[in-house]
C-alpha cells in the first residue's frame, strides 16, 4: 500500500518505538528564539548538560526586537530576553543571527531564506508557527519550553504519531485571490479546530502552481485550524527555490539531495485519515471580523447574524466576538473602517508579499485616518526590497518602512494598536488583545491590506487588480 510523505518522513526519523507510547523522533533542525529559550538553556546549565548538536541548531531574535530604532529597547523584559539569548548562544556555541546580524529576521522567514529548512526534515522550534517550514515538504511543528530543553540536550523529541489529513484545492484562483485568502477560506469553512491531531498535506492544482512564499503562507496558518503541522510535497518549485541558498549544499551533493527529496513525495495510492476537497473558484478575498481566524467572511459579504448559527454556544461566541470588535451582526464587511494597517509577520512579510502590496499601493496615498506600517520579515527581505525600490513606493504613499521583526503581529514590542482601534493585518492571529489591549485585528492578504490602507475601509481588491495586474 502507498505511503504519504507524512508517513515516510515520520518513519525515517523514529529512534525508538514502543507499543502504546509516543515515538522518539530524531530532529534535523532546531530553531530557537529569545522568548521560549531562556528556561531551556538554564535547565541545561543546572544539569551540567551541553547542546548535543549546535550544528543542527540555529537562533535568532524576532519577537521583542524594536523595528523603528534598533538601539532603543525600553522594555526590561525584552532587553533581558535578548541579552540572555546572546549569552546562551555564546556559552553553548549555537549560531545566532542577533540584532545587528544581516541574517536576522523572523525565525520562520529566515529558516527557508537561508536554506536551513529543507525537504524531508523534522523541524522544531518553541513557536507554534513552525508549521510554516512544512511548505518545503518537512514535518515542522512547535514545541513547549521544556521540550526545547529536551531537544537541545538530545536532538530528539517524544511525539504521538499524527493522523493524516489531505486538503486538495482544485481549479483556478481568481485574480486578486491570494494564498492568504485560500487558508482563511479553509478556516472559515471548517473552523478553528478541524485539524486537531492531524498533519495536513496540501495538494491539488492550486498548491502545485503556488510559489514557495505562497505555500509558506498556507502552511503557516495550519496551526490556526488546530493541526499539528501542514506540509506540501516538494517539487521543482521547491528545488529551484533552495538551489544556491546559504546553507544548501552545492554541485553533486545538491543533485543527490534532490533525488532523495523526490522519493519522499506521497505515493499516488497513499491513504489518509481524512480528505477535504475545495474548489478554488469559490474563494474570494477574505477578511476576519471576529476573535479567531475562522471568524472570517468574503469581503463582499456581511458579518453573520445569530440566525446563521445553530447552537447556543456558537450564537454566544458570535455575540462576544462582535462586542469585543465593536461590530454589528449583518454589517457589511466593506463598511468596516480601519485606523491601522500592518503588512508583516511570518505569514506575509516575504519579498513577494511586499511586491504585491506595493503593486496596489503604487501611485496611491495612505488614507489620512490610517497609520500604515511595512515590516519586512528579515533584514535580507528588507535589503532586497530596497534594491527594487519597494521602500520608496511605500514611503511615498505614507507607509512607515521598518527593520524586520514580529512587530505588530503581537504586542511584545513597541508596535501596538491602541484599544478600540481597527487594524487590517497580514498576520495570522486575531485573538483578543493580540495586537495590544483592546486592539481589533482583521486578518487579510497583503493586497487587501494595501487596498484598505488607501481607502480607510475594506474594499474588494479584485476591482483594483483588474486594472493593475498583481504579477
Ligand atoms: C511567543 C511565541 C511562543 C508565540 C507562538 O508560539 O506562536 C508567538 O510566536 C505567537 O505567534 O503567538
Ligand atoms: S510573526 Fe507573529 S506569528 Fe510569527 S512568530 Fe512572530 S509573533 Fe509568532
Amino acid at each position: 500500500m502507498g505511503q504519504s510523505i507524512i508517513e515516510k518522513i515520520w518513519k525515517q526519523h523514529i529512534v525508538h518505538q514502543e507499543e502504546g507510547k509516543p515515538d522518539l523522533l530524531y530532529i534535523d533542525l532546531h530553531l530557537v528564539h529569545e522568548v521560549t529559550s531562556p528556561q531551556a538553556f538554564s535547565g541545561l546549565r543546572m544539569k551540567g548538560r551541553t547542546v548535543r548538536r549546535p550544528d543542527k541548531t540555529f537562533a535568532t531574535m524576532d519577537h521583542n526586537i524594536p523595528t523603528d530604532n534598533r538601539k532603543v529597547i525600553n522594555d526590561k523584559i525584552a532587553l533581558n530576553q535578548m541579552t540572555t539569548l546572546e549569552k546562551n548562544c555564546e556559552e553553548f556555541q549555537v549560531p545566532l543571527a542577533g540584532i545587528d546580524h544581516p541574517d536576522q529576521g523572523i525565525v520562520h522567514v529566515i529558516g527557508p531564506e537561508l536554506g536551513l529548512t529543507q525537504p524531508g526534515m523534522t523541524i522544531v522550534c518553541g513557536d507554534s508557527h513552525t508549521s510554516t517550514h512544512g511548505a518545503f515538504g518537512s514535518i515542522a511543528f512547535g514545541i513547549g519550553t521544556s521540550e526545547v530543553e529536551h531537544v537541545l540536550a538530545t536532538q530528539t523529541i517524544w511525539r504521538q504519531k499524527p493522523k493524516t489529513l489531505k486538503i486538495e484545492i482544485n481549479g483556478k484562483r481568481q485574480q486578486g485571490v491570494s494564498a492568504k485568502d485560500v487558508i482563511l477560506y479553509v478556516l472559515s469553512q471548517y473552523g478553528f479546530d478541524f485539524g486537531t491531531g492531524h498533519v495536513i498535506e496540501y495538494t491539488g492544482e492550486v498548491i502545485a502552481h503556488m510559489s514557495m512564499e505562497e505555500r509558506m503562507t498556507i502552511c503557516n496558518m495550519s496551526i490556526e485550524g488546530g493541526a499539528r503541522a501542514g506540509l506540501v510535497n516538494p517539487d521543482e518549485t521547491t528545488f529551484s527555490y533552495l538551489r544556491g541558498r546559504k546553507y544548501v549544499p552545492t554541485g553533486d551533493a545538491f543533485e543527490e539531495l534532490v533525488t532523495k527529496w523526490r522519493s519522499l513525495v506521497s505515493d499516488e495510492d497513499a491513504t489518509y485519515d481524512r480528505v477535504i476537497t475545495i474548489d478554488a473558484a469559490n474563494i474570494a478575498p477574505m477578511v476576519s471580523w471576529g476573535t479567531n481566524p475562522a471568524m472570517t467572511s468574503k469581503v463582499t459579504d456581511s458579518i453573520p447574524t445569530s440566525s446563521d448559527y445553530e447552537t447556543a454556544v456558537e450564537k454566544k461566541s458570535l455575540e462576544s466576538a462582535l462586542k469585543y470588535m465593536g461590530l454589528k451582526e449583518g454589517q457589511k464587511i466593506e463598511d468596516i473602517q480601519i485606523q491601522h494597517v500592518f503588512i508583516g509577520s511570518c505569514t506575509n512579510s516575504r519579498l513577494e508579499d511586499l511586491r504585491e502590496a506595493a503593486s496596489v499601493i503604487k501611485g496611491n496615498k495612505v488614507h489620512p485616518d490610517v497609520r500604515a506600517l511595512v515590516v519586512p520579515g528579515s533584514q535580507t527581505v528588507k535589503s532586497l526590497a530596497e534594491e527594487e525600490g519597494l521602500d520608496e513606493i511605500f514611503r511615498e504613499a505614507g507607509f512607515e518602512w521598518r527593520d524586520s521583526g514580529c512587530s505588530m503581529c503581537l504586542s511584545m514590542n513597541n508596535d501596538i494598536v491602541p484599544s478600540g482601534e481597527h487594524c487590517a493585518s497580514t498576520s495570522n492571529r486575531n485573538f483578543e488583545g493580540r495586537q495590544g489591549s483592546g486592539a481589533r485585528t482583521h486578518l487579510v492578504s497583503p493586497i487587501m491590506a494595501a487596498a484598505a490602507a488607501i481607502h480607510g475601509h475594506f474594499v474588494d481588491v479584485r476591482k483594483m487588480v483588474e486594472r493593475q495586474p498583481v504579477r
